[in-house]
């Protein structure tokens, strides 16, 4: 395309573009006119007449200062008929000065600030709801702090189900409690501590508890019991945990029961397992069977000294 000015379209005007310039652009536009003056390039080598220049650019004096804004490149002077580079004419301290904007620039221009500013305007309300990105906290909804928030209630069928039903009355139950010798610590938060009553449980209470479950002698203790009560000297014996000593207590009980109205009728020698012929049971149970309990007094002496080493 080639930049053709107002005084290239009278020079031009009349003679065949294309004798002097055959490789120009197929377009040429008059920038003192501003529109396509000169047909494509194919008809200025034909030779065609650049017509349209006579019409858009008229013939005028360059001596008259042109109307129209102009921008720089219409006072630049090129002598299309050799390839001399362009040299301005003007100087271009010219270009310094503010240079006066087309109405068509300044038009776009007003529509580009326009709408600049139509989304500015539409983007602050939007902005305003969210937080900035420095501070990324999320603020909470403002509630209005005078109104207390709504209790949560019970249906009303719930309360009539409840009154009705046997619901345990904690309030109730707990001034119940605190009138009987234990509280159960449920009046702790409401008594003080100088109202509070002794632990009182009564001693039937604590013989139920602190008595063992029955037991039920197997056949082989029952029938050494029974050579026992028949009067006949009885030597058992067995391994750790068969139940010597249940039936050894067995025994003693049982003769006592006997023999109760017979004063020193029953006496204890020995106690269960320490001092016992070998003493083998206890050692062994409490894991510390010695090669000395291979002898009857060895294992005895020294069933004695553990005793009173661990009742120090
Ligand atoms: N007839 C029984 N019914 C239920 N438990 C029993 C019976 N005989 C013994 N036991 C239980 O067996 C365990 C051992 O019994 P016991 O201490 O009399 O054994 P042991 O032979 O004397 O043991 P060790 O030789 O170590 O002294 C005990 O917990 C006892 O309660």
């Amino acid at each position: 395309m080639v930049v053709s000015t107002a005084r290239q379209c009278e020079l031009n005007a009349g003679k065949s573009l294309a004798a002097t310039r055959p490789r120009l652009a197929s377009h040429v536009i008059c920038l003192h006119t501003r529109r396509l003056c000169v047909d494509s390039w194919n008809a200025l080598r034909r030779g065609a007449v650049h017509n349209d220049s006579r019409s858009s650019c008229p013939q005028r004096s360059m001596s008259q200062p042109s109307k129209q804004p102009v921008s720089g490149l219409a006072k630049l002077k090129r002598d299309f008929s050799s390839n001399a580079p362009i040299k301005p004419t003007v100087a271009l301290a010219t270009s310094n000065a503010p240079v006066k904007r087309s109405t068509i620039s300044d038009a776009l221009r007003r529509a580009i600030e326009e709408g600049v500013a139509s989304r500015e305007a539409d983007a602050k309300p939007a902005a305003s709801l969210y937080p900035t990105p420095l501070s990324q906290k999320r603020s909470l909804p403002s509630q209005p702090t005078d109104a207390p928030p709504a209790k949560r209630r019970l249906p009303d069928s719930w309360n009539d189900t409840s009154s009705s039903s046997s619901t345990y009355n904690y309030t109730s139950s707990a001034r119940s409690l605190s009138s009987t010798p234990y509280d159960g610590g449920s009046s702790l938060s409401t008594e003080s501590k100088s109202e509070r009553k002794p632990l009182v449980v009564p001693a039937k209470t604590l013989k139920a508890v602190a008595k063992p479950a029955a037991l039920f002698l197997s056949a082989e203790q029952k029938q050494i019991l029974q050579l026992v009560k028949e009067g006949k000297s009885v030597f058992y014996t067995g391994s750790a945990g068969t139940g010597k000593s249940v039936l050894l207590r067995n025994i003693i009980t049982t003769l006592q029961k006997s023999y109760a109205r017979v004063s020193d009728a029953v006496a204890v020698t020995a106690s269960t397992g320490l001092f016992s012929l070998a003493g083998q049971a206890w050692l062994w149970y409490r894991g510390l069977q010695h090669r000395w309990c291979d002898d009857p007094f060895l294992c005895w002496y020294w069933a004695r000294y553990r005793i009173r080493r661990d009742t120090r």
